[in-house]
């Protein structure tokens, strides 16, 4: 998906991106493929690969769940950025935090947010089980989003504690997303969280399946979280 497919296809989706949006956009491409040379951040480089698998993927999100709804959100293990930065783009009202376990990423996105002017960003460096326990962040967030962070019985408790009663958790799955749902559900019951919407629907272009679940965090749930949630990621905080 090149530049102007990208433009055509959000138009599409009711998405009409400005001037400043599009040059956003474009730096955000730029920046990620010269800081991948010095560090890891992403195995897709050419422009039609990160235009689609990286921002059309982390806007679809926004097909299905209204963001010009919500104010806070939270991204969970967002890595170079995936999905909330271009979500934020799209959306420029909303309040965002991003928490992740290397920091080296943190330091990119820091970098990333200053270039791309972006507003009411906060980066965190540190795991979601340990900054969900703060009780400064616990609860706090309208949405909390995740994209190829873990398995659904695990993302779901490192990112149900942040929602707001009342809020949601969003999950950007790919196929393999209907499995998890299925070992997940037990963990979903505990945290208090209901299936809301579920879409299923292909990414353009290459016509891989993909899963959103939009799941609702019941006002008056225990606020009891596990402790000690599952860690996918076993390696020491960098
Ligand atoms: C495979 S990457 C996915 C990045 C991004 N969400 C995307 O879709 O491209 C997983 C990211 O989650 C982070 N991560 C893994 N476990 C985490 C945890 N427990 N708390 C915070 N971040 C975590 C990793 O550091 C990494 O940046």
């Amino acid at each position: 998906m090149n530049e102007q497919q990208f433009i055509e296809a959000l138009k599409k989706k009711g998405i009409e991106l400005s001037e400043k949006q599009i040059t956003q956009f474009k730096k955000y491409f730029e920046l990620l493929v010269e800081w991948n040379e010095k560090m890891n951040l992403t195995a897709i480089t050419d422009l039609e690969g990160v235009y689609l698998k990286h921002f059309f993927d982390s806007i679809s999100a926004s097909f299905y769940f209204d963001f010009s709804k919500v104010i806070t959100v939270c991204d969970v293990g967002a890595g170079a950025g995936f999905p909330s930065i271009p979500i934020k783009i799209c959306f420029p009202h909303l309040h965002v935090t991003i928490v992740d376990s290397l920091n080296k990423r943190i330091t990119f996105l820091n970098h990333l947010s200053d270039e791309l002017q972006l507003e009411n960003m906060n980066f965190v460096h540190a795991r979601a089980e340990e900054f969900g326990q703060n009780i400064k962040y616990r609860e706090q967030y309208d949405v909390v989003t995740a994209r190829a962070v873990a398995r659904l019985s695990v993302l779901s408790e490192l990112c149900v504690p942040l929602a707001k009663q009342g809020g949601y958790f969003v999950a950007l799955k790919a196929a393999a997303g209907a499995e998890e749902l299925k070992d997940a559900k037990k963990a979903l019951t505990t945290l208090g969280v209901k299936l809301k919407e579920e879409y299923s629907f292909k990414l353009p272009v290459e016509e891989s399946d993909r899963i959103l679940y939009i799941f609702d965090k019941i006002k008056g749930t225990p606020k009891k979280y596990p402790r000690k949630p599952g860690v996918p990621n076993k390696t020491p905080i960098q």
